[in-house]
Formats: C-alpha cells, sequence, structure tokens
C-alpha cells in the first residue's frame, strides 16, 4: 500500500459515527458530517449573511441580553414565540436547504425550523435547559450542526445524581442527534470559557407541526 492510500485510509475527513448510551436518551454523534471545505465556506456565509438578533430576556422586571446572537428560519416567514421575546421567522435561504436536505438522508424526518445560534467568544454561552415543554418535549428530533470553534456540549440527567455528566466537543462539520425522550430526561448547555476561542455557531433544526 503506498503512502497516499495510507493518508487517505485514516484521513480525518471520514465522516466518525459514534452512539452514546446513556439511560432514556438517544444521542449519536457524527464528525465531519460536512468536509472542512464545506464547513468553512458554509461558516463564513452563515456568519455574513444571518440577520442575527439580539434577543432578551426579563429577570424581575430587567431586561437582560441573551449571551449569544440568534435567528430563527423556517417553512414560513411569520413571527415565532421563543421563551419572551417575539423573534422573526425568515423562510430557509439556499445554505440551510442545503444543510437541511442533507441531514434529512441520514434522518427520516422532515425539519419545520432551525434556531441558528452565534457564540462570539467564550462568554457567549447557553444555559442547562431541555429544548421544548409539555408534550412536544417528549418525542423529537433535534439535529444540532455546528461551524467554527469547537465548544464542549454538556449533559447531565434531570433527576438521578448517579449518572455521570457527559462532555462531547462540537467540532467544525459535526452533526449531533438527539433523539427519543433525551429532551425529557436531559440537560444540555454550553459553558463559558475564559480560553481566547473563536466564534462559533451552532444550528439546530427542529420539527414543530
Ligand atoms: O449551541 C449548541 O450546541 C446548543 C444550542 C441549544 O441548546 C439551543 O439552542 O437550544
Ligand atoms: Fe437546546
Amino acid at each position: 500500500m503506498d503512502l497516499f492510500n495510507q493518508t487517505n485510509l485514516f484521513s480525518t475527513e471520514e465522516v466518525r459515527k459514534t452512539t452514546f448510551d446513556l439511560p432514556g436518551a438517544d444521542i449519536t454523534l457524527f464528525e465531519n458530517f460536512f468536509s472542512i471545505v464545506e464547513s468553512n465556506k458554509l461558516y463564513e456565509s452563515l456568519l455574513r449573511n444571518t440577520p442575527w438578533q439580539q434577543e432578551q430576556i426579563s429577570i424581575h422586571g430587567k431586561l437582560v441580553d441573551y449571551p449569544r446572537l440568534t435567528a430563527w428560519y423556517g417553512d414560513v416567514d411569520k413571527d415565532t414565540k421563543y421563551t419572551n421575546t417575539k423573534s422573526k421567522m425568515h423562510l430557509w435561504n439556499n445554505d440551510l436547504l442545503f444543510i437541511k436536505e442533507r441531514i434529512e438522508k441520514e434522518v427520516d424526518i422532515k425539519f419545520t425550523r432551525c434556531l441558528l445560534n452565534y457564540y462570539r467568544d467564550g462568554k457567549d454561552s447557553v444555559d442547562w435547559h431541555q429544548d421544548y415543554k409539555g408534550e412536544q418535549r417528549k418525542n423529537t428530533v433535534i439535529a444540532s450542526v455546528t461551524f467554527g470553534a469547537t465548544r464542549p456540549f454538556q449533559l447531565k440527567h434531570v433527576s438521578r445524581t448517579d449518572l455521570k455528566r457527559v462532555d462531547i466537543p462540537l467540532a467544525n462539520g459535526s452533526l449531533l442527534l438527539m433523539q427519543g425522550a433525551t429532551q425529557e430526561n436531559w440537560k444540555h448547555k454550553v459553558p463559558k470559557t475564559a480560553k481566547q476561542i473563536s466564534p462559533r455557531i451552532n444550528l439546530t433544526f427542529r420539527w414543530i407541526g
């Protein structure tokens, strides 16, 4: 075997699938789901073309900025209610349709909306939460795609303190699928870091009927 083939065989560009064996969760990670060339191109394009919004949350009557910028996209051009602020929902663009269709080949679902999060630096984050409420939380598919800097995605069980926390580094071009009862039983967060890191864009494709 020549050297070229060998490097190809162990190339870091191969899609690598990892399934996490966690009670009450169905989580699969695909590293290099998008190639480095695709990922870098999509990162630049999304960063430039997304109408990033600074959402705020009311805490004890005081408006506080979320530690990240966001944008909603979906099948319909309307307002959506995300926590307690109203957000504009934009119609899918070509970048998002390309990403969405690639994921839909992997998982048998047609996504209806997507939340984009832009973490400008290590001070940007998302605190412990579960996606959705009530019935919607019970059996849903969330497809999370990352472009740019790697950040740890942490998970902890909602009630079982005997279970260890899980830390999944989400790198450029990765896809994380969270299915079944994951949202019901596990919380997730992306912590702040004091390290000097470059920006990260995360997209969560969702299904809401
Ligand atoms: O940035 C991430 O990896 C997660 C984002 C997230 O949990 C959310 O938007 O609900
Ligand atoms: Fe989330």
